[in-house]
């Protein structure tokens, strides 16, 4: 690991791409299913690439992922990094590209996590982030806050309970945090759905940067749909 002295970080991005896709329930992982005629994840690589604030983007892909070598990233430049080191679970996979990135970045430089099944990620969401948390002794996550009545269910599919929604907020990524910081996390929470709660449970608040609607997770088969509209129509909803 570089030396931390008199250093200024450096912003480097993670982008775990070892899942399954099991509830898209296609003949290949979401994260190569054709959207708008590439692969859905090289919409969001091709941001953080241009991301001037960004150093380079390691992509955590499974240990047997045959798909990647069948596309030319090349129009990415030099700052893509794949790295064959996925794991069991998301967390896992992120552990494993920090621990594979250990000798190039320092232990305060910024790392941001973003899901590759994320593909409307937008330079705005980058620079929010970058510039919110600048000066934030945690770092934090892009989110937004929940606008629905949310209702607990029974064993029976019936409404157990209204939740309050107040200070209710939908977790996305990216997730920002020193590399040390979230190494550590990690370590200690691999139960961790995201960084967040991996820091959380090490006892840190990490602050909630507000983004949109449109940096949505593509989880189930209309989630593509929708990824494409607001691909075509992003000049209008900014
Ligand atoms: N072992 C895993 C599991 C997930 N991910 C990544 O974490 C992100 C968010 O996960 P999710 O949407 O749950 O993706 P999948 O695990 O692929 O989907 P599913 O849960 O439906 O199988 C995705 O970019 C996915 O590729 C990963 O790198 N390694
Ligand atoms: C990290 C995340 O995108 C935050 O919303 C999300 O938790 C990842 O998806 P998963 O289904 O929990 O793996």
């Amino acid at each position: 690991m570089r030396a931390m002295q008199n250093h200024h970080p450096r912003h480097y991005a993670i982008v775990p791409a070892a899942g399954s896709g099991s509830r898209m329930g296609a003949a290949r992982p979401k994260q190569y299913l054709s959207l708008l005629g590439r692969p859905l994840i090289h919409h969001a690589l091709s941001v953080l690439c241009a991301a001037p604030e960004i150093d380079k983007v390691f992509v955590v892909l499974s240990v047997d992922d045959r798909e990647w070598a069948r596309y030319d990233w090349s129009a990415l430049g030099d700052k893509l990094v794949p790295l064959f080191c996925g794991g069991a679970t998301r967390a896992d996979s992120v552990l494993g590209g920090l621990r594979t990135i250990a000798g190039d970045v320092a232990q305060s430089d910024w790392i941001l996590v973003h899901d590759a099944a994320r593909p409307c990620l937008a330079p705005w969401h980058i620079d929010k982030l970058v510039r919110e948390l600048a000066h934030d002794e945690v770092g934090g996550l892009l989110a937004v806050p929940v606008a629905d009545t949310l209702k607990r269910a029974d064993a029976h599919r019936h409404v157990a309970e209204t939740v309050p929604r107040d200070s209710l907020w939908q977790a996305q990524t990216p997730q920002m945090f020193r590399y040390v910081m979230l190494r550590r996390a990690l370590e200690g929470a691999s139960d961790a759905t995201d960084e967040a709660s991996a820091i959380e449970a090490a006892g840190l608040r990490p602050r909630l940067v507000q983004g949109d609607a449109t940096n949505l997770k593509v989880t189930y088969p209309l989630d593509l749909h929708l990824a494409e509209w607001i691909l075509q129509n992003r000049e209008g909803l900014k």
